[in-house]
């Protein structure tokens, strides 16, 4: 089965040194956000691998990756239309703002003004009018993770890989931009995968959850991605 809207992770196994390290089977409807949890080791980092197109040879991986239909699991990363978040929110310190979310917008906009206008219109839609020519080094934590899931936005893409986007701030800050983003994948559709170890983030998302921490030591873990709620 294909899973024609929204990600499909169907019958995906990795393995390392010839031991089972996980194995899940879920679908992620468009707008839903899957929560993974587990562990260090458990092998979270290692999906996400898998899932975007970089997982290390060192692993063993079956199962296939559907993205809205499309069979994603042997495609190039670049291919694959992932948005990734990660805990940094990893701008390029020698561009402005504008000019890191001008980087991530598809050459398909043409145009100075409309390609400025594009990235100014998602400054405002994640809350950061009059960003544009600003230093990152001068962005406070909050706006710098703002700028992040802008550029992640821009490029437009089919799923999101977010990996513990929300681990550095602190709670107060947390809270509205996990508000923030969960209510963007929502909006926009988007179907997306959250490891993290915070247990109010997986609330946050709302969609199920999986843990995938005793899959390796007891073969059980996840077999049939059958949430723990
Ligand atoms: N390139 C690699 N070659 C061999 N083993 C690796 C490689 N990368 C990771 N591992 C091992 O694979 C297992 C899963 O690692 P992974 O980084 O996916 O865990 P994780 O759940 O993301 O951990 P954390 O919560 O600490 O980020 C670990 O035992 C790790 O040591």
């Amino acid at each position: 089965m294909s899973g024609a809207e929204g990600l499909r992770l169907s019958g995906v196994e990795i393995a390392l040194g010839g031991q089972r390290l996980l194995a899940l089977d879920h679908a992620v409807p468009p707008g839903d956000t899957l929560t993974v949890m587990g562990p260090s080791g458990s092998g979270k980092s290692t999906l996400f691998a898998f899932v975007a197109g970089f997982l290390d040879p060192a692993f063993k991986a079956q199962g296939k990756v559907f993205l809205n239909g499309r069979d994603l699991t042997r495609l190039a990363p670049r291919r694959r239309r992932l948005g990734l978040l990660f805990q940094d929110a990893l701008l390029f310190p020698h561009m402005s703002v504008g000019e890191n979310l001008l980087f991530a917008l598809s050459p398909e906009i043409r145009g100075r003004s409309r390609r400025r206008e594009t990235a100014e219109t998602m400054l405002a839609e994640v809350g950061l009018d009059d960003t544009f020519v600003r230093d990152p080094a001068t962005l406070s934590g909050g706006q710098a993770a703002r700028v992040a899931l802008a550029r992640t936005l821009l490029a437009e893409p089919e799923a999101l890989l977010l990996d513990e986007p929300f681990s550095r701030l602190d709670q107060a800050l947390r809270a509205t931009i996990r508000d923030l983003v969960f209510s963007r994948i929502r909006e926009r559709r988007i179907p997306a995968i959250l490891v993290t170890h915070d247990p109010a983030d997986a609330e946050a998302a709302g969609g199920d959850v999986v843990d995938i921490g005793d899959c390796g030591r007891t073969g059980q873990g996840a077999p049939n991605g059958e949430g723990v709620r």
